[in-house]
């Protein structure tokens, strides 16, 4: 196919390309390159340069102009395209074998300015990391005017932007200017700066040791631990698992605290925000914390001079307009002197400054990039600087950590992030060490680690750190011999029991009775949290609260804390624990008291209902300052509630158990609790129905699959929280699907518990599509109970180990439906592969096994075959991006040479050479169901080939053997395909 079919018939893909994630560094480095091989002439730059088009038009424009210009010209743009876009996005392309043209291998430019041409990428790249000292050259050298450089370094400007202005400008001033900025370049290259011996000014290094010993101070107790103990931060900090955002098709590797800020899982190299994700109490503030107090110290981020950390729960507290210089000095530390200083070296040195932001989601107004903020001294309103610095229109260059639930994580927000790490709360080692932490007596921390392996679910729970605090806070109620936790709710219940007995001036009756006694408080904070709730709302004056009818000794129940950073009165300010704790509160008030309509709950659980919500009037009216209540007239501040009203509805559910029913008995009479919940099954039952009368009609011959959205999980949990088995069955009874699927939906152990207990009562068998998830080993156990009826189960990417395998096989084979497991991408090793073996034996009506990018080696695949061997019924069998090497390959090959069933076999990368295809020459000649056979990327050579090319002599079921990126040279590729068209490269 010629290059302008090539490009004419992937338009819409190579403008998705050149376009990706809103980035217009893509385009902008293909132009260079076609630049600097002339295909491009300056006004055909110019003309794709002209500020007011979109980057789209702008992509499209290329494509028409190459089009106009020919098929070599298209070539080159392919050639261009093939060199500057990332591997992921060039898979979906096909560039049809394009190369540059020759001479850019060694060009020889004539004069300076065709120098600056040709080199233009390389240049680009170059002055990125140094405009100011290229800036500073050329003004010194009087070619650049002060104005010409503020041109250069407009704010809007990413780097390389500013670096290719630069080169504009100098193109523009002739020969003798772009021989300078070369002569500059050369100079740097041979001595570049090492920013590591700048020298900084005195006031700075006094601001920053200022700087460093309040934030040493803020961050050396927990919150959690405020009221209720002595434990620091460092007595408690416990790793939580941390890895690159799914979504970035690289492999997942963990990541360590500081590689937050490293290279690793990069998307856009021109953003300077990386994001940390986490659902509610996975320990996202904790580790920001830890960043902080790390940095104070001197262990951590050394290359940083100065981090400024916010609270975007504070910020959002700010009615005040406020300039950038104000959000440093007064929101996070006043220098004693030299302000202006400080503040431009700040301004002057980007890179060398850190900015962490907790929390976005809680900040009133979702992020939005709708009105632009460049000026660091200009008073705007605190959303608008926050939200560009995330975007980097202002402080461009400056790095800053940010955190957030997923579901704020919206698609505008994504645009501007470097990357996005995500925080999947404790390992089970993690528990193990925490709770041993919590518990300075190794015997009760050993019992509580008894309690928790003997209670799955609970185990599960305790993956999020907020609910393992709470299980080690309340361990004398955890061991006291009641029935154990099973839910979230069980959860808080306990914790509420605890705070009330152990920290209420008053004793308290034994038995049931502290329910009764501290109805009042409850009801009393319940107001309060969920009036915040409704209007992200989660500090609290002392007024308002005396407003609400708080007493000094509900505060004394410890349940709301003293903000102590607050600086924006003089007026204490108060706030819950833990925003889940406030969500607990909220939905205790809905339940017990009397005074709430149909309509509370009806607004609950449909969430479009909540704009001028009756919740809301009932509330807050009388309550919380018009401040507390401002709304975003646009509903955005709709959307950050919701998350934190989803918890609540599941607490709602779960107090609304039969299982609670006698403890809630003392404070509120059965009518109203039978009322309130019939009134949630109902609705839980109709946000399902909602859901499966979305899904569509399957195509002819396609299986009927439904696309779970992220409100099914929550009603799921919702359910599993009521742990009444006929509202789950009664919730499954009309669906009727073949294929559930729920990738990329967050889904830990917590989510598996409440799947499995749901899923289980499904009448017909699914295929469940778990991928790129977190379940986990813990996750696997917890879902075992729905395995019966599975079909298929999809696994791919989700942390599992072998442990979690021998678990997951060990059910899987009493499972009469299960025939397709997945588990591309797992930590799987030769240990698990024994099992594997097991299954293939006993299940002889097994279709398809993928083990894709594990570690499976020669020894694993030799036990695997042991299994393959005695089965009948295997058709897929993949093991791409494993080691089984050629000793592997041909314990596969002559197992499966018995075969009456296998279709398609994947060994595409896995270290094979001709000996291991010599023995899959052997399985192709005796098989007469294979049809496909990929062995791409491995070391098979020509001789290697020759065996396969021979043994499809005697076949006529294969359709296809890959080979490409073998040991072949083109001549040979040539050779080969015209001998057998079943061979593809
Ligand atoms: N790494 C950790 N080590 C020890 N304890 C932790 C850790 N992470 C969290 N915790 C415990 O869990 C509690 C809640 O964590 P944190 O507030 O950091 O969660 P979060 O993800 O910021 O929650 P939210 O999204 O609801 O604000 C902490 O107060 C602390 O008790």
């Amino acid at each position: 196919m010629g290059a302008m079919q090539l490009v004419q018939g992937q338009r819409e893909e190579l403008l998705q390309a050149l376009c990706c994630g809103g980035s217009a560094e893509g385009l902008e480095s293909v132009i260079d390159l076609l630049l600097a091989w002339d295909l491009l002439t300056w006004e055909d730059y110019q003309g794709l340069c002209a500020p007011v088009q979109t980057l789209s038009s702008r992509a499209r424009g290329l494509l028409d102009l190459v089009c106009i210009k020919g098929e070599s010209a298209c070539a080159l743009l392919l050639a261009a395209c093939s060199r500057v876009f990332p591997e992921a996005r060039k898979v979906v392309l096909s560039f049809g074998g394009c190369k540059p043209p020759q001479e850019e291998q060694e060009p020889h430019p004539a004069t300076a300015t065709q120098a600056l041409r040709c080199h233009r990428s390389l240049l680009v790249r170059h002055l990125r990391g140094g405009i100011t000292a290229a800036l500073k050259a050329l003004l010194e050298s009087g070619v650049f005017t002060a104005y010409d450089c503020d041109e250069v370094q407009l704010l809007l400007y990413t780097p390389s932007q500013q670096a290719r202005r630069l080169l504009d400008l100098v193109q523009s001033k002739g020969e003798s200017a772009a021989a300078i900025l070369l002569q500059h370049t050369q100079t740097s290259e041979e001595n570049p700066t090492t920013p590591e011996n700048e020298e900084h000014p005195a006031e700075c290094l006094l601001y920053q040791k200022k700087l460093k010993s309040s934030l040493s101070a803020q961050s050396h107790f927990v919150s959690t631990y405020g009221g209720t103990g002595n434990l620091s931060l460092d007595d408690i900090y416990t790793e939580g698992l941390l890895e690159v955002a799914q979504g970035s098709g690289e492999a997942q590797q963990p990541l360590g605290l500081e590689d937050i800020l490293g290279h690793a899982g990069t998307l856009n190299e021109e953003a300077d925000t990386v994001l940390v994700s986490g659902e509610a109490g996975s320990g996202k503030s904790t580790l920001l914390q830890r960043l902080l107090q790390l940095w104070s110290r001197d262990t951590a981020l050394q290359d940083y001079l100065f981090l400024f950390s916010f609270s975007c729960r504070r910020l959002s507290a700010e009615e005040r307009e406020v300039s950038l210089r104000d959000l440093l000095f007064m929101h996070c530390c006043w220098p004693d002197r030299g302000q202006d200083l400080i503040f431009q070296y700040i301004l002057d040195h980007p890179h060398k400054v850190l900015f962490t932001f907790d929390g976005v989601d809680e900040f009133r107004l979702g992020f939005s990039d709708e009105r632009r903020h460049c000026c660091p001294t200009q008073c705007a309103p605190v959303s608008v600087l926050l939200f560009n610095l995330l975007q980097g229109s202002l402080m461009k260059g400056v790095r800053k950590v940010a955190t957030s639930r997923p579901v704020a994580v919206t698609p505008v927000l994504k645009r501007y992030l470097r990357k996005e790490v995500s925080l999947q709360g404790f390992s089970t080692e993690g528990i193990d060490f925490f709770v041993r932490k919590h518990h300075s007596d190794p015997a009760v921390a050993n019992r509580v680690l008894e309690s928790l392996q003997s209670n799955m679910a609970l185990f599960g729970l305790c993956h999020i750190p907020v609910f393992c605090w709470i299980v080690s806070q309340c361990s004398r109620e955890l061991l006291g011999g009641g029935t154990s936790p099973q839910t979230i709710t069980d959860i808080y219940l306990m914790v509420l029991q605890h705070f009330f007995q152990c920290r209420s001036s008053r004793r308290l009756s034994p038995g049931l009775g502290w329910v009764q006694e501290s109805v009042g408080a409850v009801i009393r904070l319940g107001r309060v949290a969920l009036g915040g709730l409704r209007s992200s709302c989660f500090m609290f004056s002392e007024v308002e609260l005396q407003r609400c009818g708080v007493t000094e000794e509900d505060i004394c129940t410890g349940f709301l804390i003293h903000t102590k950073d607050h600086s924006s009165s003089e007026c204490k300010h108060y706030e819950f624990l833990h925003v889940t704790m406030q969500c607990f509160f909220a939905a205790l008030f809905i339940v017990l008291n009397d005074n709430i309509g149909r309509s509370t709950i009806q607004d609950l659980f449909y969430p479009q209902y909540w704009q001028d919500s009756v919740l809301a009037k009932v509330c807050l009216g009388p309550c919380l300052s018009a401040g507390s209540q401002k709304r975003d007239p646009d509903g955005g501040a709709q959307e950050a509630e919701r998350p934190n009203l989803e918890i609540t509805a599941t607490f709602v559910s779960g107090l609304l158990s039969q299982r609670h029913r006698e403890l809630l008995l003392q404070a509120c009479p059965a009518p109203t609790l039978d009322r309130k919940c019939t009134q949630v099954v109902r609705a839980l039952s109709k946000g399902m129905q909602k859901h499966f009368k979305s899904i569509p009609q399957p195509i002819e011959g396609e299986k009927k699959s439904m696309h779970a959205m992220p409100e099914f999980i929550w009603l799921i949990k919702c359910i599993y929280e009521m742990q009444e088995i006929s509202v789950a069955k009664d919730a499954l009874a009309r669906l009727e699907v073949e294929h559930l699927k729920l990738t990329y939906c967050n889904i830990g152990p917590v989510e598996c518990t409440a799947l499995a207990y749901v899923l289980q009562h499904l009448r017909t068998s699914v295929g469940l599509q778990l991928d790129y998830n977190f379940v986990g080993d813990v996750g696997v156990e917890q879902l075992l109970p729905c395995l019966e009826i599975c079909h298929s189960i999809y696994l791919r990417n989700n942390n599992i180990s072998d442990e979690g395998i021998r678990k997951l096989i060990d059910k899987g084979i009493q499972c009469e439906n299960l025939q397709k497991i997945a588990l591309f991408n797992n930590k799987l090793t030769d240990a698990c592969t024994k099992h594997f073996a097991e299954l293939l034996k006993r299940k002889q009506h097994f279709l398809s096994l993928r083990l894709g990018n594990n570690y499976i080696t020669a020894v694993g695949a030799e036990q695997l075959a042991d299994g393959l061997r005695s089965n009948r019924s295997l058709q897929f069998l993949g093991l791409w991006g494993n080691k089984v090497r050629d000793r592997g390959a041909k314990a596969l090959a002559q197992a499966l040479q018995e075969s009456p069933s296998l279709v398609w076999l994947s060994l595409v990368d896995n270290g094979i050479g001709s000996d291991g295809a010599c023995a899959l020459a052997e399985l192709i000649r005796s098989s007469k169901t294979l049809e496909d056979m990929w062995l791409t990327k491995n070391c098979i050579t020509r001789e290697g080939v020759e065996y396969l090319l021979q043994a499809l002599e005697k076949n006529t079921s294969v359709k296809s053997i890959w080979l490409r990126g073998n040991e072949l040279s083109p001549e040979e590729v040539e050779e080969v395909t015209q001998r057998e068209s079943r061979v593809v490269f």
